[in-house]
């Protein structure tokens, strides 16, 4: 470790999530290093700015910003940044930027995510998911805006940690630094059914917000779009029993109810389509919907979106 007190922390891919999370690090005193691709010169030039709601404006100048990962120090943490779609092409990067032994934390929605980036691991990094509960986008290059929560929670996917103490006692490492500044984060026993859980949120809004052009207000005024919602929301749970993870009864009411709470929010897929960036398909649908098949359970809701998804996105991107 770089420092006994003060593990090194490298961001892969530092956007909305990354550099949200790793300029309040840096601003606890971390010693965080920042990959960047086609916003390297605006932030190393000026710096990360943060407009939040809950913790004000804040800045991080200069920044120890990298345009490859050949140059940055080894790292004691990665935080993946990156949207998942980015995954396989950034393993090179994380590789390079690791130190020995070092603990690397997909910050992305989605599933299977570790299952795709670990055989492109060296065995020796410890890999673990980040469940990020945050409403957060990039308005312009270094630029993030903060709208609403933050916390991140953490479970261990594969490694060299191989009994459950050792899983555990690292796990709560991760999860103490974002305490260390200042963000909520917790240890979950079990990563998948976390994952699962956070698609019942990310299932409904981000397609549709991308198929129907709507932020979450008027998707939950309508009736109709309302009334989906809730539906898509339970075949998640559905896919998710059938698989072996059991949500918590009660848990669609109290997601509409909290979204219902939230001000107006375009999740980030649909920042992805307007911006004509590949959206993240294969994590938040055509995984899910894989596993709930393979486990004999189909979702017609769920499929029918993905469907329609995929060619919004092939003609986005063509
Ligand atoms: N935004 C949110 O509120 C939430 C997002 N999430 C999840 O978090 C993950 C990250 O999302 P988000 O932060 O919004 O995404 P962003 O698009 O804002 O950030 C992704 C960053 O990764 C960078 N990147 C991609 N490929 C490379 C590369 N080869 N080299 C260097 N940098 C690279 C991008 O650079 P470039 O600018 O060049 O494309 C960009 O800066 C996703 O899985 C998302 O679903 C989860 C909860 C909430
Ligand atoms: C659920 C939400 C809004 C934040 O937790 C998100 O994951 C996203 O925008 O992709």
């Amino acid at each position: 470790m770089s420092d006994l007190k003060r593990p090194r922390i490298g961001i892969i891919g530092t956007g909305a999530i990354g550099g949200f999370y790793g300029l309040l690090l840096a601003r606890a005193g971390f010693d965080v290093h920042f990959l960047l691709r086609s916003e390297y010169a605006a932030v190393a030039e000026r710096g990360l700015q943060l407009n939040s709601v809950v913790h004000g404006a804040l800045s991080l100048a200069p920044v120890q910003a990298y345009p490859s990962a050949t140059q940055m120090p080894p790292c004691d943490w990665l935080l993946v940044g990156a949207k998942t779609t980015s995954n396989e092409a950034l393993a090179p990067a994380i590789s390079q930027a690791a130190a020995s032994g070092a603990k690397v934390v997909l910050l992305q929605n989605g599933l299977m995510v570790e299952e795709r980036l670990r055989p492109l691991l060296p065995d020796s990094l410890h890999l673990l998911g980040g469940l990020c509960f945050i409403c957060v986008h990039r308005a312009a290059p270094g630029v993030i805006e903060h709208q609403s929560l933050g916390a991140v929670n953490l479970g261990y996917h594969s490694g060299p940690a191989i009994d459950q103490a050792a899983r555990q006692t690292i796990v709560e490492e991760g999860a103490a630094l974002f305490r260390a500044a200042g963000i909520d984060s917790t240890a979950v026993a079990n990563l998948q059914q976390a994952r699962w859980q956070k698609l019942v949120w990310n299932v409904p809004y981000n397609g549709l917000s991308v198929l129907l052009n709507a932020g979450t207000t008027a998707l939950m005024a309508q009736a109709d779009s309302r009334a989906l919602i809730r539906a898509i929301m339970q075949e998640v749970v559905q896919g998710a029993a059938a698989c072996g993870h059991q949500v918590p009864e009660g848990y669609v009411g109290q997601l509409l109810a909290a979204t219902d709470r939230t001000p107006d929010y375009l999740p980030s897929m649909y920042h992805d389509y307007v911006q004509r960036r590949p959206l993240e398909l294969q994590a938040i649908y055509a995984a899910p919907l894989q596993a709930a098949a393979q486990a004999g359970c189909e979702l017609p809701r769920i499929q029918a979106l993905y469907l329609a998804l995929r060619f919004l996105d092939e003609r986005n991107l063509s």
